[in-house]
């Protein structure tokens, strides 16, 4: 990990520090295309070859159905079914919450506003599974589009060697009332959402992280089709802001946490002590070779850095200027600070919080923006899942009182229909 000096960095140095790796030279962009339309020309077909191509497996149908995964189901242990019901219990109650119905608002007499929750009726889930299987994102995307009630829920998700999901998957399928997996990854499961196919429904918007594949597919056919997106979700990052109250141990198992997904992921420190930055990547070095995947995590760390402040509130404006998917306040005066946070995915607050409890656990979300689109983006909620559409009534009181403002508005922009629309009520 390269270090750095806050002090000593130019404004576009800063803007290279912060920028992620973004496909510059539009090779992703380019072979992500041709598989968009390929999938949208050939469906069905496109998809089993892209397994073959990229997943290595021959499939004979593109489904698991209900009783292929309770079969597969069968085989975890207590602890673990244990494990993966008490995150569902924890998000399922964080989520609950965010399921709240608007007050009706009267502004003016007579004239009523309000706004009610209606379902997205067809989503799809995109379950990640190339490099790591990720039934926790299962979890996150399934439990918020049942809690808003949608309608279809398409799930996809890569196929395994054994040329099916594996057997967390198919047990969360299960907790979640989902009948059926398509065995489809990267950016072809995408677009056989967006497109259809002969067994794909085509849907409304699709959720879930992924590869740079997987998100410029995504953001692909935002602009491309009918079908909306969450967020882009690429490649996992955190970013930790530590003063001399951290424990260098924890900063570099939660720098690890990360870098272990993938080798595009990013991890930063950005600290206020050269000595807590050295003693950070000493511990680096203890924990980093035990790990089994190390060798990912060592190429996301060389593509990852640590700089050096001269107090948390310079440390705070970088971090603003990063947008981390994932922040964590790692020093004791964090409620010092917490307040200056503008863009950032998901906080993580004092020594004790690990970022891997909001990955699976504590009840947050765990699908985030990355690549700073926490400027402008939240994490994935039940909101994600819902419209919120507005509805008004008006009285004949209400048109008296609001009817003239209409009409002279409706002249004012040369719009005389919309005056007569007024008018002739009043009348
Ligand atoms: N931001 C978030 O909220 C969040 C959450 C969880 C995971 N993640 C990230 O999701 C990612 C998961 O990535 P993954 O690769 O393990 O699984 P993935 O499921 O996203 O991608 C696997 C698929 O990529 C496709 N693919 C692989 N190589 C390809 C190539 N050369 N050309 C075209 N397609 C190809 C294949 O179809 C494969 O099935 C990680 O980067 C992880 O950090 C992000
Ligand atoms: N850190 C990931 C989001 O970037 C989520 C995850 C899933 N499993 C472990 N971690
Ligand atoms: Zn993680």
């Amino acid at each position: 990990m390269k270090l750095y000096n806050y002090s000593e960095l130019s404004t576009a140095e800063i803007g290279q520090l912060v920028q992620r790796n973004i496909d510059p030279a539009n090779e992703i962009r380019a072979i992500v295309e041709e598989v968009i339309d390929n999938v949208q020309q050939h469906g069905d077909n496109a998809l089993l070859d892209y397994a073959q191509k990229f997943d290595k497996v021959t499939l004979t149908k593109l489904y698991l159905d209900k009783p292929e995964l309770e079969e597969l189901a069968k085989t975890i242990t207590a602890e673990q079914k244990l494990a993966l019901e008490t995150a569902y219990n924890n998000i399922y109650k964080f989520h609950e919450t965010q399921l709240k119905t608007e007050d009706r608002v009267e502004t003016m007499p007579g004239v009523t506003c309000w706004r009610e929750i209606r379902p997205i009726e067809k989503v799809g889930l995109y379950i990640p599974g190339g490099s790591a299987v990720l039934p926790s994102t299962f979890l996150m995307l399934g439990i918020p589009a049942r809690l808003a009630g949608c309608h279809e829920i398409v799930v996809c998700s890569p196929p395994q060697k054994s040329g099916k999901v594996n057997a967390f998957i198919a047990y969360v399928a299960l907790l979640l009332g989902i009948d059926k997996i398509y065995l489809v990854g990267g950016s072809q499961a995408i677009a056989a959402m967006a497109y259809g196919t002969e067994s794909i429904t085509k849907v409304d918007k699709i959720f879930g992280p992924g590869n740079q594949f997987v998100t410029k597919a995504k953001t692909i056919i935002q602009s491309t089709t009918t079908t909306a997106i969450d967020m882009p979700a690429g490649p996992s990052e955190v970013l930790v802001i530590a003063d001399e109250t951290a424990n260098p141990a924890y900063i570099a198992a939660d720098l690890l946490a990360q870098a272990e997904h993938g080798i595009d992921s990013q991890s930063v420190l950005v600290c206020t002590s050269t000595d807590i930055a050295n003693a950070t990547l000493a511990e680096i070095a203890k924990q980093l070779p035990v790990l089994p995947r190390a060798e990912i995590a060592q190429l996301a760390l060389d593509n990852s850095y640590i700089i050096v402040t001269d107090n948390l509130n310079n440390a705070m404006q970088f971090s603003n200027k990063y947008a981390p998917e994932h922040l964590i306040l790692a020093t004791e005066n964090w409620s010092q600070i917490s307040d200056k946070i503008i863009n950032a995915g998901s906080v993580f607050l004092g020594n004790l919080t690990p970022e891997s409890a909001g990955d699976y656990a504590s009840g947050t979300n765990h699908t985030l923006p990355t690549s700073s689109y926490a400027r402008a983006y939240s994490g994935v909620s039940v909101d994600s899942f819902v419209k919120k559409i507005t509805f008004q009534h008006i009285t004949r009181e209400g048109l008296q009182n609001i009817g003239h403002t209409v009409e002279v508005l409706a002249e004012m922009e040369g719009l005389h229909a919309h005056r007569n629309a007024v008018s002739i009520r009043k009348s």
